[in-house]
């Protein structure tokens, strides 16, 4: 254990700190760069200049200076960033600290994986620690983020540079036990959390109070301002003072009037250190974007995993359904390389501990956007493949930006279908250098005839598979950019085949007329300025295919990691039949086929009983299916067929013995009940409800409840002769 200090130290300790932070703040006053100036136009300060006070009142220069112990800050925060291999400054780091230092508030632009988070962690460390700040002061800085991950990302920087600081620091997040946090987020000094936990703790934690705080960071600003968290964060705002510093990064910054207004920013340094550099993404990606039909996608999607075995794979589609879809039927599959997921529907430890796995080894995650932003996978991202095109080109630059992060370098592709192509064009108007290309197909891997059976086996995958279709259908339905994303255009049916669903899925929304008028294929222009200055006609999605056969296409699927052999060996050992490239064919519709049934056809137009297919996709050129194993395949079929039969009649009977008890069960206990009701009536109790039909009540009015009902009683014993006699003996009296 740690030996208490004793007093004499305390005080020398006190004393020097007093010491520390006037220096900094002489220091910082005598060298801060001019307000709207860019220190990274100075020249750098030679490594060995002077560093602090150089006399009585002059001080050393530190605009322009190129390392973390060339700044104005404590020694407790210079020993955390060498500890933590933290040496020179990046670009965003030397442009906006020097600013930052001096207390003005900040609007940071940079390159994805630049290093902005130490660029706000610096700055909110020193404010408190000038200002001398306690546990007994509360919430001093509040640092936002968009997602919980990326909260969690940050933490982990705070904790790492300022171990050597006094301060308490929390994580509110979603997922966290609310309870916990409440009985501490008061002495708490930095709160590192998203928009909503910290609302959450505003209105309903007591004594919760920000009305001391010093410094607002929000990380990945132009998300947290828009629409998505536009309550909640103005909510926030309303409670916190308006004396203050605030920061606002991101690699797409925002420059709205309106939202620097909501902020009440005073007179924000603007640094955007990448306005002159001629593109928006890291220098060190490379980047792709191919044509790829959306009945092709999962092919194209599992050819490129199969190709780059030895590799670690973020792959972003659009819906937590698609992305859960993908990884259990891929992962039936067996590709040879982990497969994990990620989506905003998982519980919190589990994405993080995801996350983790992902960091550590080679893998494929498949992730919805939960994982687009500021998230740094330790440099270890090979690819991001974009299955699904991005909702604009600021979620594209930040999905890119998963990987090339610091110095190291990163590839990316971009799977777009025809109807998409205006995406490309935005990209290049933003001077994102994207290569496009056609993909060389000729080892492309059909996988939608294993799903169709895969969904036949697994009974829970095919609800999955349904949800996973409508899911992205309605998000290009949703979508508000109406040139790239056209619902009208989508090839629905052969998208739902290729899941490998028998019947396309009713979605209700759709005018199934609109559709089909759109779906057959339309020329497809290709931007002047891109890398291929070709038109591709589109007629049936196939042809794109046969047309990419040239040297010089995108050979996306032929990487180091597997030669011509291997792959073939792959394609047998996993009993995967090769592409096979299919002319379009008019089907002949028989609508008295039953409901639930797939018609397939053969080359001639003839249907095909749903086994032959299977066979006819394995004949293919590369006769990696001979009959006999056809034949075996036959059989091994017609046997799962019994058993899941069997299956099936035994599920059937136990389902109707359980719905005959529970009727059973039904009837006695509203028997019960009649019952109940027939003795609640005779105790008197709950009249006004209960009152058996036909029965009179006659009540005194100033005698009890328990007289009243011997009345009624007495009343309905008396019989109708009695009665009568009653009557006559009234009547005689009153002559
Ligand atoms: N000065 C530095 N020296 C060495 N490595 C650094 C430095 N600054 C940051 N890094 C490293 O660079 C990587 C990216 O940094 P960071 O996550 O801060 O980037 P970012 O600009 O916030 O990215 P994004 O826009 O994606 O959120 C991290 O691994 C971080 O440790």
């Amino acid at each position: 254990m740690k030996k208490p200090k004793s007093k004499q130290v305390r005080i020398q300790g006190r004393n020097t700190e007093v010491q520390e932070i006037q220096l900094l703040e002489k220091w910082i006053e005598f060298g801060k760069p001019e307000s709207g100036s860019n220190p990274l136009s100075l020249p750098p300060l030679p490594a060995k200049s002077p560093i602090g006070r150089i006399d009585e009142n002059t001080y050393s220069q530190y605009a322009g200076c190129t390392k973390f112990q060339q700044l104005p800050i404590s020694k407790n925060l210079k020993d955390g960033l060498r500890q933590a291999g933290y040496k020179n400054m990046t670009n965003i780091q030397r442009a906006s600290l020097p600013h930052s230092l001096s207390g003005r508030d900040i609007l940071g632009a940079a390159k994805t994986g630049s290093g902005k988070t130490l660029a706000f962690i610096i700055p909110v460390l020193e404010k408190l620690y000038k200002a001398r700040w306690g546990l007994e002061d509360g919430v001093g800085s509040i640092i936002m983020s968009p997602t919980r991950e990326l909260a969690d990302q940050l933490f982990g920087v705070l904790k790492s540079v300022g171990k050597h600081h006094g301060f308490s620091a929390g994580l509110l997040i979603g997922g966290h036990e609310y309870d916990e946090e409440k009985d501490h987020v008061n002495r708490m000094n930095i709160l590192i959390c998203t928009p909503g936990r910290l609302l959450k703790h505003m209105d309903t934690t007591p004594n919760f109070d920000c009305s001391q705080l010093q410094v607002l960071v929000l990380d990945e600003a132009d998300r947290i301002l828009d629409a998505g968290f536009k309550k909640e964060v103005n909510a926030i705002i309303s409670q916190l003072p308006k004396h203050r510093q605030t920061l606002l990064f991101s690699a797409t910054q925002t420059k709205s009037v309106k939202d620097l207004a909501r902020l009440s920013l005073k007179d924000p340094e603007y640094i955007a250190v990448d306005e002159e550099s001629i593109a928006a993404t890291p220098n060190r990606l490379q980047q792709k974007v191919i044509l790829v039909p959306l009945d092709q996608k999962l092919d194209m999607l599992w050819s490129f995993i199969k190709a780059h075995l030895n590799s670690r794979i973020l792959v972003f589609l659009s819906t937590c359904k698609q992305v859960r879809f993908v990884h259990e039927a891929f992962k039936k599959l067996r590709p040879g390389i982990p497969l994990k997921c990620i989506h905003g529907r998982m519980k919190q430890v589990k994405r993080m501990f995801i996350l983790q796995q992902f960091v550590e080894q080679r893998s494929v995650l498949f992730s919805t956007d939960v994982s687009s932003r500021g998230l740094d996978f330790n440099k270890g991202v090979d690819w991001v493949v974009q299955v699904d095109c991005p909702d604009d080109v600021a979620t594209y630059i930040h999905r890119v930006g998963r990987t090339a992060r610091y110095d190291s370098i990163g590839r990316s592709v971009l799977f777009l279908l025809p109807s998409e192509m205006k995406m490309l064009e935005r990209l290049q108007e933003k001077k994102i250098p994207v290569e496009f290309d056609k993909p060389n197909t000729k080892r492309l891997q059909s996988v939608s005839g294993l799903l169709a059976a895969l969904l036949a086996k697994y009974k829970d995958l095919q609800p999955l598979a349904q949800r996973a279709f409508k899911t992205y259908v309605k998000s290009i339905y949703k979508q508000k950019d109406k040139e790239i994303f056209d619902v009208t255009k989508l090839p629905i049916d052969d998208f739902s085949a290729s899941l490998g669903l028998p019947m396309t899925p009713q979605l209700r929304y759709l005018n199934r007329k609109d559709i089909d008028k759109n779906t057959p294929g339309e020329p497809v222009s290709v931007p002047q300025n891109s890398a291929k200055k070709d038109f591709i006609r589109l007629k049936p999605s196939n042809d794109l295919l046969e047309e990419s056969d040239d040297e010089e296409t995108l050979d996306l699927l032929r990487s180091k990691e597997t030669t011509d052999g291997d792959d073939a060996k792959a394609i047998a050992a996993d009993n995967l039949p090769t592409t096979r490239v299919l002319k379009k064919k008019k089907l002949k519709i028989n609508v008295h086929r039953p409901v639930g049934t797939r018609v397939v056809f053969d080359e001639e137009g003839n249907t095909l009983p749903p086994l032959a297919r299977l066979a006819d996709i394995g004949t293919t050129d590369s006769g990696l299916l001979d009959k006999q194993k056809v034949m075996e395949r036959f059989a091994e079929l017609r046997e799962e067929m019994k058993t899941r039969d069997q299956e099936d009649k035994l599920l059937d009977r136990k389902r109707r013995k359980e719905k005959r008890i529970k009727e059973k069960e039904k009837y006695k206990r509203a028997r019960n009940e009649e019952e109940d009701d027939d003795e609640d009536d005779f105790s008197g109790s709950d009249k006004d409800s209960k009152k058996v039909k036909g029965s009179k009540v006659y009540f005194d009015s100033d005698s009890d409840g328990d007289m009243k009902d011997k009345a009624a009683l007495k009343t309905d014993e008396i019989s109708l002769a009695e009665q009568e006699e009653l009557a006559l003996k009234l009547l005689s009296s009153m002559h």
